[in-house]
């Protein structure tokens, strides 16, 4: 053996010394980019300036990130200033003329594609394909919230069936489940109603897989990013799972996808009653584009993507929302008596729940009081950038704002009183109702889907979120059901609060929630959820 496939081979055993060259590394790749990306503004939480006290506060941010940054903007010292963490510096802006810059800026000097590149180092874990080339998400805005308006039923076929699954269809029985595993599943399955139809949306192991995919990603992104260029390939060996899921999703979805493909090529046009969902679009943009859909792993991976997109994001939003109301159970009857009446004018379709006010005031302003995070719309300068107050972001600066802090900043007139309020945007409707009943736009105004520089749940400027109009007609859909069919009850050994660490809140994962059946079940649905636990 040679001398140094013999070095090598000696880095990999597990051994003190290797384990604190790695450290070394760490510590060594930490400093060079703390200084090739050096911003001339405030650091803050952290004990004394320098290099010890940007390592101090960049664990100390680990488990007090969002305290640092409200408490930061609630200062209103800073313009700008920035935290340290473990692999980076991060810039906030907390102006709105600055938050308004940073969500507008051209993507080619402050990019959104490139943070989400690095953050979740898209070449070791999406693949560099589905990221360089999205021509697949304007479909999510086109194609999907479309067909989810126009076929609610669709939705509310997959909702009962995934509920009587979940939280039980037998009337006068209660059932516990997990809060946030429950909603993940439920949420999943109806958005693969409408990514690839029955029967995959029901099938365990590939929705399984479709589940797990957000979370690896997540988790990868972190283990390999931390590392130096040269050492990311080695780093993404820790991450198998991916590579694994990938090949269950690929297991699933490559037999339809082949059968589409035949039935296109057999039936052409005359296909009639072809699927109407998110595969079939892929395919067919896939053929638009390229003049083929034969890359069947690239349609996957495009798959797997919007499943990495949508599903914890709107499982965690529609959990930490439940949360909330479990704490308060005051709203339930309102948002029921609200249902019940605009189910009655309009039907049950999407006009029914977009007239809803209260309950979108509800889901917008549990959003706003907890949220899913600090900070939101972070973005990378591609080139040494000027923001409007003279600050200069070196190339590769991560700059975002802090939105938890501004949603409860009560100097922006709408959140005067940053209390929880669940029908505070509903007021604002009403308000511009009685003043003008005969204007349309006021149903429209500050719903929860909406973007402005004090509303960035779903970001703003350039990349809001295309998928929102989906997930708030889902979360709506979902709620609505549950408060109509079932008693909901906290668990007292519970707790509701969310984790709150570095730049995630994620709801508690450990919560309990007590569903009691109060209506009969849908007919056929007992001896369809037997047949697909079968
Ligand atoms: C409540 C659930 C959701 C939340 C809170 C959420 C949040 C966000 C946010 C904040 C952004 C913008 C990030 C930025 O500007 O930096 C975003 C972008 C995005 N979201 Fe969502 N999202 C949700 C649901 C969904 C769903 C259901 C889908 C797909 C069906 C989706 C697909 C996307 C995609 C593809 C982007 C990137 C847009 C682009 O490239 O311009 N999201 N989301």
């Amino acid at each position: 053996m040679g001398l140094l496939s013999e070095i090598i081979l000696g880095f990999l055993e597990p051994t003190w010394v290797n384990f604190l060259i790695l450290i070394a590394i760490l510590i060594i790749h930490k400093e060079v980019q703390f200084h090739k990306k050096k911003v001339n503004v405030p650091i803050v939480g952290v004990p004394f300036p320098g290099y010890i006290g940007a390592w101090i506060g960049a664990l100390y941010f680990v488990a007090n990130g969002h305290t640092v940054i409200k408490k930061a903007y609630q200062s209103a010292k800073y313009e700008v200033f920035q935290v340290a963490m473990i692999e980076r510096m991060l810039v906030v802006v907390t102006t709105k003329d600055l938050i308004n810059e940073v969500c507008t800026a051209d993507p080619g000097r402050l990019s959104f594609l490139q943070t989400i590149d690095s953050d979740f180092q898209v070449s070791y874990t999406m693949s560099r394909e589905v990221h360089s080339h999205i021509w697949h998400v304007p479909m999510i805005q086109d194609k999907l919230t479309k067909k989810a308006m126009k076929s609610l039923a669709l939705m509310q076929d997959e909702l009962i069936n995934a509920c009587a699954y979940a939280l039980g269809h037998v009337k006068g029985e209660t059932v516990q489940v997990n809060g946030m595993e429950t909603f993940l599943d439920i949420l999943t399955r109806i958005s693969n109603r409408y990514f690839v139809g029955k029967p995959l949306c029901r099938n365990l192991e590939y929705i399984n897989t479709a589940k797990e995919y957000a979370k690896d990603v997540a988790i990868c992104g972190v283990l390999i990013r931390i590392w130096p260029d040269w050492l990311k390939s080695s780093a993404s060996w820790l991450c198998s799972k991916i590579p694994k899921n990938q090949m269950i999703a690929m297991k699933h979805l490559e037999p339809t996808i082949n059968q589409r493909r035949d039935r296109m090529e057999l039936i052409g046009k005359k296909w009639t009653d072809k699927p109407d969902d998110y595969l079939q679009w892929l395919i067919e943009g896939a053929i638009k584009n390229f003049g083929t859909a034969d890359n069947t792993r690239d349609l996957m991976l495009r798959l797997m993507f919007l499943n990495f997109a949508g599903n914890h994001t709107s499982a965690e939003t529609f959990c930490m929302a439940f949360f909330q109301l479990i704490n308060r159970p005051e709203y339930i009857q309102p948002l029921r008596e609200e249902a019940t009446e605009m189910i009655e004018k309009h039907g049950y379709n999407s006009e029914a729940f977009s007239m809803m006010s209260k309950l979108d005031s509800f889901l917008r302003e549990c959003t706003r009081f907890v949220s899913l995070g600090p900070i939101i719309v972070t973005r990378t300068a591609m080139d040494s950038y000027s923001l409007g107050n003279g600050t200069v972001l070196p190339v590769g600066t991560q700059v975002c704002m802090p939105h938890h802090a501004v949603h409860n900043d009560p100097n922006i007139p709408l959140y005067a009183n940053p209390e929880f309020d669940g029908f505070r945007f509903h007021r604002v409707r009403d308000d511009l109702l009685a003043k003008n009943p005969n204007d349309p736009q006021a149903h429209k105004a500050e719903l929860w889907t909406s973007t402005s520089t004090h509303q960035l749940f779903f970001g703003n400027g350039r990349h809001p979120c295309p998928g929102r109009f989906f997930a708030s007609l889902q979360a709506k859909v979902v709620l609505h059901y549950i408060l109509t069919n079932y008693e909901i009850t906290a668990d007292p050994k519970s707790g509701y609060e969310p984790h709150r660490y570095q730049t995630m809140y994620i709801p508690n994962l450990h919560a309990k929630v007590n569903f009691k059946r109060t209506t009969d079940p849908e007919p056929g649905v007992k001896e369809e959820v037997a047949f697909d636990l079968s």
